[in-house]
């Protein structure tokens, strides 16, 4: 049995069709995770898939079960999938401890391994009006994962958290995955996040799907430059100047763009693979550099650990030609 099937979900906005088409499964356990700019319609599927937002058309399946929308059912949703919002809210005035009996169906043994897993187990005798924005997140996370659910649904769990909270809520999303067993499928706004963490992410452009595919897939072989500029720096190459490269297949360029992604730029001495240029600019973003070089066809960013590479001087780069994407 599919754990979740999602199929020809069509939703009509106020103008225009918000979500046009959109089809995929998620396997149990796999990590998967949604992406795409502003408005393309992410929040909107994930909402429809929690049963929170009614489809127009098309349906979705979770371990055999069609989720019923607003629509169709008093209480929205089903009780296999749980849903963290962006504006999840907390009742006031009571101690997290409080909050968290109430919603409790658990043991007090799975409970207690659910708040460290949750790592809010020094909270407990909080009050909720004590707690900052990360913490009271977590809290939210607790309350919903001890109802048991199968599948997680979470709507931009990163905005809104320093560097510090959020690197706590990344250990404490793959542990909910590792250790709770909990399925989960998460939209984040910052791409990278979902690089790092995702098994399978599907990228949405104006409420469709363009790309569905491992994080390496999507980052080296992107299905456009959209898809490319949503992860990350890149250069797009015309033919002239890839041309420029020894070793790219002139049967692959066809008139094609070559997109390169900074890091498979390498800076460094003169030889018969590499081309000339003056650097325009070098920018220290503490775990490396970029610099921008100006070649002869034009200019090109490249990422280096090195620190040596100064603005006015001259530099070499080659590309190896394995490394770049025929778009
Ligand atoms: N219940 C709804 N019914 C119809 N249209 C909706 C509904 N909710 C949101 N929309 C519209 O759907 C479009 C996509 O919004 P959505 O929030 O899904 O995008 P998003 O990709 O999550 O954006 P963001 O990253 O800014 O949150 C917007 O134009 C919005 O106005």
């Amino acid at each position: 049995m599919t754990f979740l099937q999602v199929a020809g979900i069509h939703k009509q906005g106020e103008k225009e069709e918000v979500l046009k088409d959109i089809s995929f499964t998620q396997r149990e356990f796999q990590k998967m995770a949604i992406a795409g700019e502003t408005g393309s319609g992410k929040s909107t599927l994930l909402k429809i898939i929690a049963g929170l937002i009614q489809p127009t058309s098309g349906i979705v399946v979770f371990e055999g079960d069609r989720v019923r929308g607003p629509e169709e059912k008093l209480v929205a949703g089903h009780p296999g999938i749980a849903y963290l919002s962006q504006q999840y809210e907390l009742p006031e005035f009571l101690r997290v401890e409080q909050v968290l009996r109430y919603a409790n169906s658990l043991t007090q043994d799975e409970a207690e391994a659910l708040y460290a897993v949750c790592q809010i187990s020094h909270l407990l005798s909080r009050r909720t009006d004590q707690l900052s924005g990360g913490e009271r997140q977590r809290i939210a996370l607790a309350r919903l994962l001890l109802t048991s659910p199968r599948l997680l649904l979470l709507d931009e769990p990163y905005s809104n958290l320093d560097t510090g909270h959020k690197s706590l809520l990344k250990t404490v999303i793959q542990d909910i995955s590792d250790e709770l067993d909990i399925t989960c499928l998460l939209i984040s706004h910052d791409p990278l996040d979902s690089l790092s963490w995702a098994e399978e992410i599907l990228v949405l452009q104006a409420g469709q799907v363009l790309q569905q595919g491992t994080p390496q897939e999507i980052y080296q072989k992107p299905a456009t430059e959209y898809v490319a500029g949503l992860f990350g720096k890149y250069d797009l190459l015309s033919p002239a100047q890839a041309r420029a490269f020894p070793g790219i297949a002139e049967d692959n360029l066809a008139g094609k763009m070559v997109l390169v992604r900074p890091e498979n730029f390498q800076l460094g001495r003169e030889s018969h693979h590499a081309v000339g240029g003056k650097i325009q600019r070098v920018t220290f973003f503490g775990s490396h550099y970029e610099v921008e070089v100006l070649l002869p066809t034009g200019s090109i960013t490249a990422r280096t650990t090195l620190s040596h590479f100064k603005k006015e001087e001259t530099t070499f780069v080659t590309l190896a030609p394995e490394k770049v994407w025929f778009l």
